[in-house]
């Protein structure tokens, strides 16, 4: 068990309050979350409805009797946890290890409050030491790869075990750049907004509005007023 993971997690879902829509992100960090969300459901009656961010969650959403909904049949999501794989001073960060960062971003895009659930080793000055995924449409994918070499951006499609491509939730291929750092990240989002063939990257900025770091004793907390400006 990660302790640090679990603090984020189960403090996040603290924060979840009755009668709300709740954005379920996806990854091992949320997993905590889910699990003490669906406990308080369970026990505290807490009467909620969950909009999922991929397969996986909505898969586990269900096994642990949390409700769902389509995205497309709520208002307006009010609070969303989602986890991260790395995040900067400013609250920028990087999503997309685990693939469903589209979703992800979909999600947060219709959130009143977004709010990361992270441990301490996701922190880093500048992001891009976690390499940057790209969901890229499957055909024409090797010209783009190209395309993104030439850019000096160190592209490589994510394959599996078995040495295929992997697909998305949503039928896509993912490209994951190896840049070590990254010091312009809104010139590359707008880089890699402008191009064919790209559905969408995982640079999330200005999307955060709080922060959970999990520790092994407990959790900090960084908000808008913490962040560097
Ligand atoms: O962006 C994500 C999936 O697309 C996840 O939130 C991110 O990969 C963090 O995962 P974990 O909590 O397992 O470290």
């Amino acid at each position: 068990m990660n302790n640090s993971k679990k603090n984020a997690g189960e403090y996040a879902a603290t924060l979840v309050k009755d009668g709300m829509i709740v954005g379920l992100g996806t990854g091992s960090t949320v997993a905590y979350f889910l699990d003490e969300l669906s406990r308080r459901i369970k026990y505290e009656k807490l009467s909620i409805i969950g909009v999922t961010t991929s397969t996986k969650t909505a898969e586990r959403a269900q096994e642990l009797g949390i409700p769902i909904r389509d995205i497309d049949s709520v208002l307006k999501i009010d609070l969303t946890i989602d986890g991260a794989d790395e995040v900067d001073c400013y609250m920028n960060g990087i999503k997309g290890g685990g693939a469903a960062f589209l979703m992800e971003k979909i999600v947060a895009k219709y959130s009143k409050r977004v709010v990361w659930i992270i441990d301490e080793q996701k922190l880093h000055k500048t992001l891009g030491q976690f390499s940057l995924p790209v969901e890229v449409v499957p055909f024409g994918n090797g010209q783009l790869i190209h395309e993104l070499t030439q850019h000096h951006l160190y592209p490589k499609l994510r394959l599996n075990t078995q040495k295929q491509p992997i697909v998305t939730d949503l039928g896509h291929y993912i490209v994951d750049l190896d840049l070590k750092q990254i010091d312009q990240p809104y010139e590359l989002a707008q880089y890699l907004d402008s191009q064919i063939g790209v559905v969408e990257h995982g640079l999330f900025l200005d999307i955060a509005d709080e922060v959970i770091i999990g520790q092994d004793d407990g959790y900090r907390v960084m908000n808008k007023l913490q962040k560097k400006m």
